[in-house]
């Protein structure tokens, strides 16, 4: 039997992370797919748990290999993806990988895995709140900020590419939504 895998996906700042976060420390079952990314740590940030933190040369070197499940540049200059290698690090402890991706990656990760995959899209209430949420985080520059936004115009019109869409306006409900969906997937 195919092995099972759990992607959540949505724009910057719908609160996917705070989601994902949540529910892996609710439910044993789920591992968090540890992403690679080129892309410069926050504080907080650790190698290894956060993502796999790597230079542009050696990510270069993991696409040669056909390493990858699925990576994109996902914002300039900025690239992501899913080791096939964690993947099975994941199924290897008898857990089920949720990852948390683009939605570019997403899709393309769905049509890899499609009967085992539960794809669930996070929808932010509007592009106005997404912009208040990153500016509240503070994570982003005005520039990075915008760049989001701009991206996130684009990838709402791909949610009903997804098995679920789940509405983010009040997070216990969003929360206990995708936590339902989860537990009747696994
Ligand atoms: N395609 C792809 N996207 C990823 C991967 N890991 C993270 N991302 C996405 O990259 C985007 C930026 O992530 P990050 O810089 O951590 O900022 P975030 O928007 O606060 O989560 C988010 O949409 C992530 O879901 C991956 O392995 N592959
Ligand atoms: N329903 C919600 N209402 C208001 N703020 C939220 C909600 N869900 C998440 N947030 C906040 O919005 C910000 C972005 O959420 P985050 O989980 O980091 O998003 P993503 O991982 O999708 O970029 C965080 O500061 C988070 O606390």
């Amino acid at each position: 039997m195919d092995h099972k895998i759990i992607i959540i996906t949505a724009p910057s700042g719908a609160g996917k992370t705070t989601i994902v976060r949540r529910l892996l420390a609710e439910l044993p079952q789920l591992a968090f797919s540890i992403s690679a990314s080129t892309r410069a740590p926050r504080e907080n940030e650790v190698h290894g748990r956060d993502y796999y933190f790597l230079s542009t040369d050696e990510f270069h070197q993991h696409i040669e290999a056909n390493d990858f499940a699925e990576y994109e540049m996902v914002y300039v200059g900025k690239y992501y993806g899913t080791l096939k290698s964690e993947l099975q690090r994941i199924w290897d402890l008898g857990k089920v990988p949720m990852v948390d991706i683009d939605v570019k990656g997403a899709v393309s990760i769905k049509e890899k895995y499609q009967q085992a995959a539960l794809t669930i899209f996070i929808q932010p209430p509007s592009l106005e709140a997404l912009r208040e949420r990153l500016s509240e985080r503070g994570t982003e520059t005005q520039a990075s900020l915008e760049e989001r936004l701009a991206k996130a115009r684009y990838e709402l019109s791909f949610a009903p590419e997804f098995d679920e869409i789940v509405l983010n306006d009040d997070l216990e409900k969003a929360y206990a939504t995708v936590k339902a969906l989860v537990l009747n997937f696994i």
